[in-house]
């Protein structure tokens, strides 16, 4: 690194001195905290951008954002190349470059990091990152801080897309790779035709009847801003949209969304008696995630939730069936596996097993799940929170394409020519970058109109088992260690043995803890055979968290 490009990053980096006494950390999905101490560590994300755009000579793109959390809060993600998660690869680098105490010390780190990773500044490529943000109040300065930072690095290029959701920023990402034209627009194209080409491929028998229209909430933010968008591009399907973030309609995250709804399993605000048996769709903050429910009939806003096990085994068994035909008719076999995490509902798992399905486990974060996926011809993941997507191998979606043409000229309108196109359609609608709310909901509602299903006998393909999961805020989360895709606490010691005695206790009792990545908190799941059960052995395994690790009182 020459003098003048490291008199630029200290210049740059003492206007944004970090904040005294906290550190903040990479966590699950980036960086998140509360948005008024987060200034530099988004200015030292955008160098940290434009630094992973030298060394991959590719489109790097950076999301304003803290999701589900409250409107105060904000957050930072990071699209790789590929349009996925930043690579962990990265990560210990990411909590240095956040926490480096001074500008002196910051461009030391870069300077070795840069030498260490052969990054060259100043070379013939030009780093080039792209930038988005939700419609948080703070994200337009924070994302002034990201494009400082990315302008501290000589020559780097920071293009700001405009308020969007997290999928479509890393679609952009992913597309801009590919050297395709990535622009919104072209997101809402490939959305909606890819949706045109599944209405279009459903059995006759199934288009005679007409389908409710869908209720969604849009967590009032930046999904039910784009939902709006969506929805007068697509035939065929009517959506409400309920919290769509417009002015007066209530607060981001407040008592709406997909986490809450999850969480909670009661009614967001806006939703009532009137809506009993409806199908309704809640997504996220930043719209990565969904799940859907219906309201139950009495007063206490009490839903059934069908939640991303649900999304995912629908989804599972629709390309199971296409797998099916392509088995049959051409003797191809496919390699199809779901990811799941350890809070999935052990129903969904024995389902999906009893289907016949190879299922993986994996830690709590999409960067998990979604690298276990790449396994497969055909990897479905999802977090029961409604968090994931379908990844098609590039030899299989090859494969498709060849078969597709072939098929044009010699079985045009047959059924093994039908599941081709289908498997095709899906590729093209979900987002293989990242879990979407935007196409997931749409691909649901195909399907759903597939099968001539409404969302009752959805929710009937296996009953969940009862679970409740807690909070419990302790001194230092990061003194528990977890093995075995995170159902298992190896420090401190003790603990899992005061757990495995609880669960014991009751019927079907399965119960876990863990550090939350995105809060400060130790997140506990319990379940068992009925949901008094569950909450009891939540609470108690609560007790011992609090017993090993809280601030002294139970
Ligand atoms: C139990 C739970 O819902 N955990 C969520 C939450 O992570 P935690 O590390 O549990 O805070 O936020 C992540 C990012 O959105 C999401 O991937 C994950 O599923
Ligand atoms: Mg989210």
């Amino acid at each position: 690194m020459d003098e003048h490009q490291k008199g630029m990053l200290l210049e740059c980096a003492s206007k944004y001195p970090i904040p005294q006494g906290v550190k903040i950390l990479y966590g699950t999905a980036g960086f998140r905290a509360d948005a008024s101490i987060l200034s530099s560590t988004v200015f030292r994300v955008g160098i940290l951008a434009a630094l992973r755009s030298l060394k991959t000579k590719s489109v790097i793109g950076i999301m304003i954002t803290a999701s589900h959390n409250q409107i105060s809060d904000n957050g930072v993600k990071i699209a790789d190349p590929s349009g996925g998660m930043l690579t962990q690869e990265w990560e210990p680098f990411a909590d240095l470059l956040a926490n480096a105490p001074d500008p002196l010390n910051l461009v030391k780190l870069i300077a070795e990091f840069a030498e260490k990773e052969n990054i060259s500044f100043g070379g013939d490529y030009s780093a080039e990152v792209l930038l988005g943000r939700d419609t948080r109040p703070s994200g337009e300065s924070l994302l002034e801080a990201a494009r400082q930072g990315i302008n501290s690095v000589i020559g780097a290029v920071a293009t700001d897309m405009g308020i969007l959701t997290t999928p479509q920023l890393h679609w952009m990402v992913r597309y801009r790779n590919m050297g395709k034209s990535a622009l919104e627009s072209d997101y809402f194209k490939q959305i909606s035709n890819s949706f045109r080409c599944l209405m279009n491929y459903i059995p006759e028998e199934m288009t005679a009847s007409e389908m409710d229209e869908l209720i969604a909430d849009g967590a009032n933010g930046v999904g039910g801003e784009k939902l709006e968008v969506v929805k007068k591009t697509l035939s065929g399907l009517e959506i409400q949209v309920r919290n769509s973030g417009k002015e007066g309609e209530g607060v981001l995250n407040h008592g709406v969304g997909a986490d809450f709804v999850q969480k909670e399993k009661i009614v967001p605000s806006g939703f009532d008696q009137i809506d009993v048996g409806k199908r309704c769709a809640s997504l996220d903050g930043d719209a990565d995630r969904f799940v859907y429910f219906y309201v139950l009939p009495g007063s206490n806003n009490k839903i059934e939730l069908v939640d991303g096990d649900k999304i995912l085994s629908l989804f599972a068994l629709f390309i199971k069936q296409q797998l099916t035909v392509l088995n049959r008719e051409d003797g191809r076999q496919v390699h199809l596996g779901v990811v799941q995490t350890a809070y999935a509902n052990g129903a969904s798992t024995d389902y999906l097993k009893k289907l016949g399905l190879e299922v993986a486990l994996t830690p709590t974060g999409v960067k998990y799940l979604h690298e276990k996926a790449y396994d497969y011809d055909i990897g479905i993941y999802f977090e029961a929170n409604g968090h994931g997507t379908i990844l098609f191998s590039a030899s299989f979606l090859s494969w498709l394409e060849t078969r597709n043409k072939e098929l044009a000229s010699t079985s045009e309108g047959s059924e093994l020519q039908l599941s081709v196109k289908r498997l095709l359609a899906i590729s093209e609608l979900i987002n293989q970058a990242v879990g979407d709310a935007l196409s997931g909901v749409l691909l649901v509602e195909v399907i759903l109109r597939h099968m001539g299903w409404s969302i009752q006998r959805w929710s009937e393909l296996y009953q969940d088992l009862p679970s409740r999961q807690l909070k419990v805020k302790v001194m230092d989360r990061t003194a528990v260690i977890t093995a075995n895709a995170e159902t298992e606490v190896v420090k401190p010691t003790g603990l899992q043995e005061a757990i495995n005695c609880e669960v014991a206790k009751y019927t079907m009792g399965r119960s876990f803890i863990r550090p939350s990545g995105t809060e400060d908190v130790i997140r506990v799941y319990a379940e068992a055979s009925t949901q008094e059960e569950a909450d009891n052995l939540a609470k108690s395994v609560a007790q011992h968290v609090n017993r090993f690790l809280g601030f002294g009182s139970s």
